[in-house]
């Protein structure tokens, strides 16, 4: 037997379990990233075995539409809905009170519309993602209206935030977002007030969004590895 990538495993093992806790009629968010990209494939297969009936995905993002389109995952707007029943989403940082970082993949923003709209928000991360504080391993991503880049990096200075304009890897030039924005990567020594540091950016004119996630998740799956067999453990 080949051996697997231990990330790629627990991502693989949560990403299916939280699959599996969609039910047949129901609206499901759509999350962005290398985890929720199994959890839509596993939502594909379900469909193609027709044990799950009749859901519809609202996507996070370009990514996420892509990949519902390619797993055979019904699509719609949030025009098209009343409610959301459940939504899950991946993370780039979860701390012991279940708020995130997200923003790794530039989606924070649309992220942020569909995955409050949820009934029962599950994000789904591996173990490397838990920390004790946020910002302790990942910069905080600001999505920002390109003209007022400038302006808003001053403004997060003065807060004591080190701000970087996000590049493209293996575009030159700045990374766009799926609304034509731009992202900063934001450096705090350190977040000790979560709450009013998601709204103190978003007050700053010229932000769209920032990916503090504070309050909203309601159950955190981690993938684990233990005597080495991966499984799943639930925060709730
Ligand atoms: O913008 C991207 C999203 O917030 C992702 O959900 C987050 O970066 C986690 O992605 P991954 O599952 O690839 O680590």
């Amino acid at each position: 037997m080949s051996e697997q990538d231990p990330v790629k495993l627990m991502k693989q093992q949560v990403g299916k379990a939280a699959a599996d806790r969609v039910q047949s009629g129901s609206i499901v968010g759509l999350g962005t990233g290398s985890t929720t990209a199994y959890t839509l494939q596993y939502l594909g297969e379900r469909i193609q075995s027709g044990e799950l009936k009749d859901i519809k995905g609202v996507p996070t993002s370009f990514q996420a539409s892509v990949l519902a389109k390619q797993y055979g995952i019904p699509l719609v707007t949030l025009d098209d809905i009343d409610h959301m029943d459940i939504a899950i989403d991946g993370a780039d940082e979860v701390d012991p009170n279940k708020n995130l970082i997200k923003g790794g993949g530039a989606a924070h923003t649309r992220e942020k519309i569909v995955d409050t709209l949820a009934d029962l928000f599950i994000v789904v991360v591996d173990s490397s993602k838990l920390v004790d504080k946020l910002g302790s391993t990942f910069l905080l991503p600001v999505e920002v209206m390109p003209l007022a880049i400038t302006p808003v990096m001053q403004k997060i200075e003065k807060l004591g935030g080190k701000p970087t304009l996000r590049m493209g890897v293996k575009k030159a030039g700045p990374v766009i977002t799926d609304q034509g924005n731009m992202v900063i990567d934001v450096k705090f020594d350190s977040i000790d007030n979560p709450a009013e540091l998601e709204k103190t950016l978003n007050n700053i004119p010229g932000v769209l969004e920032n990916g503090l996630f504070v309050g909203v998740a309601d159950v955190i799956l981690v993938g684990e590895i233990k005597d080495g067999k991966p499984l799943v453990r639930e925060i709730s």
